[in-house]
C-alpha cells in the first residue's frame, strides 16, 4: 500500500449516550485517520448507527466529545464539517422528486451554498462521482423511482462528490448485488490508500476481513475490540456477537465461516 497522504483526523473521546435510563453507548474512544478503512461490526441494536450520528454531530453525547482535526465538532459550523466529513445513510427519502444528477449535486452544497448554481469544478466532481459509482446512465432518472441498490449507489456518489476526506457509511453494501458490493469495497479501499479515512458499518464479518484494514467491534454499547481484522474476527467473536455457532475456515489469505 502506498503511504497515505495527510488528511483530517476524526476522534471520539469517552463518548457516553443514553436514552432516559437506558445506556446506548458507553466509554467509546476511537480515531479515524487518513489511510484507515474501518469496518464497524456489531449485532442489531449494538449502537452502530447511534455512534455514526454522534461522530457526525447529529446527536450530542451526554459525556465525551468528538474532535475533527483537534477542534471540537460542537464548535464547528455545518458547512465547515461537511467539507471534511461525508455521510452515507442507510436510506434517504427526499421530499421532492429530484433527479439523480440533482441528488449527487447536493454533495456540492458545502462549497456552493444553498440556491447557487454549480460551477465547473462542481460539475467535474459530480461527473466523476457518477462514473465512480457506475451510474452515469441513471443521471436523468428520478431518484425515488430507482431500485434500492441503485439509490444506495446514488447516495454514495453524493458523498464522493462532496470530496470530504472522511467518509462514514451506514451499511453501504446492504442491498447491492454481488458485483456492486465488490466494486464498492474495492473503491473504498482505494480511497483509503489515497489518504481518505473510511468508516463503514457492516453485518458481514467477511467484508471486514477482505476489505478493511481495521475492525471496530461494538457489543452492547461498548467497544469490544479495535484492531487488525484478522486479529479481531474469529469464530469466538462471531458466537459472542451473534449467538450462532460457526466453524472457521482458513484458505490463506482468506478466512470465512460456515455453520457448525
Ligand atoms: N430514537 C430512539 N428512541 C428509542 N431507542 C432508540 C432510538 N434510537 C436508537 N435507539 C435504540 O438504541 C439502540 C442502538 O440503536 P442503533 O440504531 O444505534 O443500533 P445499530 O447497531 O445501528 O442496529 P442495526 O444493526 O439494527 O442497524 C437500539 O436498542 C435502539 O432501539
Amino acid at each position: 500500500m502506498s503511504t497515505p497522504a495527510s488528511g483530517p483526523v476524526l476522534e471520539a473521546r469517552g463518548l457516553r449516550y443514553a436514552l432516559g435510563p437506558r445506556s446506548i453507548l458507553d466509554g467509546i474512544s476511537l480515531r479515524v485517520r487518513p489511510g484507515d478503512c474501518i469496518a464497524l461490526l456489531g449485532a442489531n441494536g449494538a449502537g452502530k448507527s447511534t455512534l455514526l450520528k454522534i461522530l457526525l454531530g447529529l446527536l450530542r453525547p451526554q459525556a465525551g466529545e468528538v474532535l475533527l482535526d483537534g477542534a471540537s465538532l460542537s464548535g464547528l459550523g455545518r458547512r465547515e464539517v461537511a467539507r471534511q466529513l461525508a455521510y452515507v445513510p442507510q436510506s434517504h427519502t427526499p421530499s421532492f422528486p429530484f433527479t439523480v444528477m440533482q441528488i449527487v449535486g447536493q454533495g456540492r452544497l458545502p462549497f456552493t451554498g444553498l440556491g447557487r448554481a454549480l460551477g465547473t469544478d462542481d460539475w467535474r466532481a459530480v461527473s466523476q462521482a457518477l462514473v465512480d459509482m457506475h451510474i452515469e446512465h441513471l443521471a436523468g432518472r428520478v431518484y425515488t423511482e430507482l431500485s434500492g441498490g441503485e439509490r444506495q449507489r446514488v447516495l454514495i456518489a453524493r458523498a464522493l462528490a462532496q470530496q470530504a476526506r472522511l467518509i462514514l457509511l451506514d451499511e453501504p453494501i446492504t442491498g447491492l448485488d454481488y458485483g456492486h458490493q465488490r466494486r464498492l469495497l474495492d473503491h473504498l479501499q482505494r480511497l483509503a490508500e489515497r489518504g481518505y479515512g473510511i468508516l463503514a458499518t457492516t453485518h458481514r464479518p467477511e467484508h471486514a476481513l477482505e476489505s478493511a484494514n481495521r475492525a471496530l467491534v461494538l457489543h452492547q454499547g461498548r467497544l469490544l475490540a479495535d484492531g487488525a481484522p484478522r486479529a479481531v474476527i474469529d469464530a469466538g467473536l462471531i458466537e459472542q456477537l451473534y449467538q450462532v455457532k460457526v466453524r472457521q475456515i482458513e484458505v490463506l489469505p482468506h478466512r470465512f465461516f460456515v455453520p457448525s
